[in-house]
């Protein structure tokens, strides 16, 4: 193998000033293990201090004085931490998304991995308790003593919370100054690998020949030799609680030579306990078998190839994944398989887990840190081939890829709201060219650029025309809630929507009610002033919860009492309007005496378990009437659902952002797809404002073709995505002043230079965000709205201001390429 001297490395450090590639010599002994990839520690900046790094590059020569360079200390790993195909995907990032090297890095490791550095102190050894009054010592500077005396090793974040009001560093520093204590600097991270004992019987003596030795008294001790004795290995936790017995019994075999424990790495796979029936490849109908058939070729090719499969709710598109992961694990290769929702992650694990058994792993943010930890071994080692997750399992560390699926591709989901704010499609897309594998988006809704792109043949197009059973297609009424009015009906229900569900529940089938606002009112304000309870951080009005009685910021987490009198005027004529889930939930159980309702959104669903708990409740029907947001919306599969109302479609047709009507009309197609998946047909009630609207009416008639030939004009004429690119430039600060001046300023800027490319027009604002503040800090935007073909210069343009200029310190920069949502 070639020997690597120098390699550029990355430092785990959040500063733009450090968001650079540092070139390190590598010493002889560490030549042959490092490569790109590696995770190294490697001495930073004037003090050397020791930080994390990792290797993105190797070089020959460099460009500096030899003896100025400073050498690689350790390699972290055994192996490289990160593929090279993952660095590469992490450059790639960087350059589209304009975010730093290292928030790029963050997403291909798992959380928590990353190596801080902590202090270790311990008793130096030529302190001698003895000699403690010699030194003449502090109080303070006693108390630490003696807990370095009973605990041997203590790190400085736990001294710090220990003696929470005294500053410990000077004391420290005075200890370590006078040799009595040892500071040393260990790089830790937040996860560690976890180990499990493990007890046998030494195979030393035939176990028979063991017991004999006991006394007859030890009954406990013979009972845990005949266990041992019949089951060869057990782990200590599961012997402790099989036998009920002590850790000192233990230790008496211990030390009498009996049995031995083994300390064994020990991987925690979350939702190893569930019980799951193994499934069989089903029989296709024939639109399945025709996809396949032509997927099937194009993964057996090993070539980069993209499908959009556009398959209308319940037409079976997941058997159609699960029957092309077989091909793929045939040809020795990897899949991943990604959903929109945490709530769907349950029903896909059971289907995969059902199909594919112990080769599936799981990612998502609802698992532990050490869950995560482990399942991103699994898959790094090999241990597993097929991954189900939620948008950041698209960087699953495999090393043989062969498909990535995107299931329910159009969900916002898929794009990040943090930095980098990447989109789920385009890093899959870059890793499925990488791997020369086959990328397969599917949807019954698909989103309007990725219809537009299959249109122009950078998809191929796979079209499901019918449900599996053939059932039809759900029926679909639109109530006009103005007219409901004008009969006098003021209640959030419609006549024909309380009809329908007494109907239901008369037929003992099961109804959904999808609105999508959390909470029981969706505002508090006074009926005579006009005052609105907002955040005090945020302008945003509060969100009346009737279960905690307290009005909650959705964007902060504020929470106080509402106030019975106005603060403004003194009146008392406080009112709560606009309906949330929580409302609903009370309507219903009025409207429907014991009936059994449940509710499904963020409030109910914080809970780990929580979630499953009510979906599989739900499933077996020990609930009616299913009442939720937008977790209700999509992807679940409830054959004995007839019923779906929503409550209100102009919920997302009322925001302000260009998508409000395909969010609409994805949302109220979703929805209604989950009606009539069984055997019963299917019926769905859309309240709304706005009857007339192509968003609904061509929801109403399951015609996608239609709501995005009307869609697609829209966009042309107002220059909106797929016909533009849009860049969302948000600054953030305490300081409104400063931050409208800045913002100012950078429009200017680029404006001029945008002139000298002879670009025009193109940048907006700086505005007040839609959001105008979040936590106490002001939100203004720019947005910069171009031709295609020129987003690549405008972005060298940025990229290169934001080096050339030191801007203002708590001034806040961040950047959205393609933004889904203007907020
Ligand atoms: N060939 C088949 N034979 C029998 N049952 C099938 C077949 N294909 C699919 N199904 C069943 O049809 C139901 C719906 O399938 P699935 O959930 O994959 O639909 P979908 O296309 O993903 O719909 P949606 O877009 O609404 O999520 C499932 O219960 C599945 O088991
Ligand atoms: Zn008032
Ligand atoms: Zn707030």
């Amino acid at each position: 193998m070639e020997k690597i001297e120098f390699v550029k490395v990355i430092i785990n450090n959040k500063s733009n000033r450090t968001d650079r590639e540092y070139t390190y010599g590598v010493s002889k002994s560490l030549q042959e293990k490092i490569c790109i990839g590696s995770r190294v520690i490697i001495p930073f900046g004037q003090g050397n201090k020791l930080i994390e790094g990792y290797v993105v590059d190797q070089v020959d020569k460099i460009d500096f004085d030899y003896s100025k360079i400073k050498y690689v200390k350790e390699i972290v790993d055994e192996k490289a931490f990160v593929s090279k195909e993952l660095i590469d995907l992490c450059r790639w990032m960087k350059e589209k998304y304009m975010c730093r090297f290292i928030d790029a890095i963050q997403c291909v490791i798992p959380t928590g991995a990353s190596l801080r550095s902590k202090k270790v102190i311990t008793l130096s050894d030529t302190f001698s308790e003895k000699e403690l009054s010699n030194y003449n010592l502090s109080s303070k500077h006693m108390k630490i003593i003696k807990l370095l005396l009973t605990r041997k090793k203590v790190t400085d974040v736990f001294l710090k919370n220990t003696f929470k009001d005294i500053d410990i560093q000077p004391l420290l520093k005075s200890l370590a100054d006078k040799k009595i204590i040892i500071i040393k600097t260990n790089l830790k991270g937040d996860v560690n690998t976890a180990f499990e004992k493990i007890i046998r019987l030494c195979n030393t003596e035939e176990p028979m020949k063991l017991i004999e030795k006991l006394s007859k008294n030890a009954k406990k001790q013979r009972e845990i030799l005949f266990y041992l004795a019949e089951h060869k290995e057990v782990i200590w936790s599961e012997l402790r609680e099989a036998m009920n017995i002590s850790t000192s019994t233990i230790n008496i075999l211990l030390k009498k030579g009996f049995i031995e424990v083994d300390l064994v790495k020990k991987r925690r796979k979350p939702y190893e306990h569930m019980q799951i029936a193994s499934t069989k490849p089903l029989t296709l109908t024939e639109e399945q078998s025709q996809a396949v058939k032509k997927i099937v070729p194009y993964i057996q090719k090993n070539e980069y190839s993209p499908f959009l499969i556009h398959g209308v709710t319940g037409s079976g598109k997941t058997e159609i994944y699960m029957q092309l992961i077989d091909t793929v694990l045939e040809q020795g290769k990897e899949a991943i398989v990604l959903v929109p929702e945490i709530a769907l992650t349950t029903q896909m694990i059971e289907r995969f887990k059902g199909r594919f058994g112990n080769i599936v792993a799981v990612l998502h943010s609802k698992l532990s840190l050490g869950e995560r930890y482990d399942e991103w071994n699994r898959i790094d080692q090999g241990e597993v081939k097929i991954v189900i997750g939620a948008r950041s399992a698209v960087f699953s560390p495999f090393h043989n890829l062969g498909i990535i699926i995107i299931d329910e591709e159009h969900e916002y989901t898929y794009k990040s709201e943090a930095n980098p704010k990447y989109h789920t499609i385009d890093v899959a897309k870059f890793r499925c060219q990488k791997n020369n594998a086959v990328l397969i988006l599917g949807s019954a809704t698909p989103s309007i650029e990725s219809y537009t792109n299959a249109l122009e043949g950078e998809y191929i197009k796979i079209k499901l025309q019918s449900r599996f059973n053939n059932n039809p297609m759900p029926h679909v009424e639109i109530v006009d809630m103005r007219k409901e009015l004008d009969k006098g009906n003021k209640s959030a229900f419609s006549e024909s929507l309380y009809k329908g569900i007494m109907n239901n529940l008369k037929k003992g089938e099961q109804t959904i009610l999808f609105l999508n606002r959390r909470g029981y009112a969706t505002f508090i304000s006074c009926r005579k002033c006009g005052y609105v309870v907002k955040c005090p951080y945020c302008e945003i009005s509060l969100t009346y919860h009737a279960s905690s009685n307290k009005a909650s910021c959705h964007y902060c987490g504020y929470t106080k009492i509402p106030p019975n009198i106005c603060p403004d005027c003194k009146s008392k004529y406080i009112k709560y309007f606009g309906v949330g889930t929580e409302k609903i939930e009370n309507l219903t159980k009025k409207y429907f005496p014991k009936v059994r309702v449940a509710r499904l959104d963020l409030d109910t669903t914080s809970k780990k378990g929580a979630m499953d708990q009510i979906i599989f409740k739900f499933r077996k029907g020990d609930i009616d009437i299913l009442i939720g947001t937008q977790m209700v919306a999509k992807g679940l599969d409830f054959p004995n659902v007839t019923l779906v109302g929503v409550i209100a479609a102009d919920v997302s047709l009322n925001l302000p952002d260009f998508r409000a009507a395909e969010k609409t009309f994805q949302l109220i197609t979703q929805v209604a797809g989950r009606a009539g998946r069984g055997n019963g047909l299917g019926r769905v009630i859309v309240q709304t404002y706005e009857p007339e609207h192509f968003s609904i009416t061509s929801a109403q008639k399951h015609d996608y073709i239609s709501f995005y030939n009307q869609e697609i004009m829209i966009r042309k004429e107002f220059m909106y995505p797929p016909y533009s690119k849009l860049i969302n430039i948000l600054f953030t600060g305490k300081n409104e002043s400063d931050l409208i001046k800045v913002a100012n300023n950078f429009a200017n800027s680029l404006k001029e230079k945008l002139l000298q490319y002879n670009i025009k027009e193109v940048v907006f604002g700086p505005h007040p965000a839609p959001l105008s503040k979040i936590k106490e800090k002001y939100r203004w935007q720019i947005i910069i709205k171009s031709k295609p073909v020129d987003q690549n210069v405008i972005k060298g343009i940025i990229n290169y201001m934001r080096l050339e200029k030191e801007y203002l310190k708590n001034i806040n920069i961040s950047m959205d390429i393609d933004p889904y949502s203007m907020l």
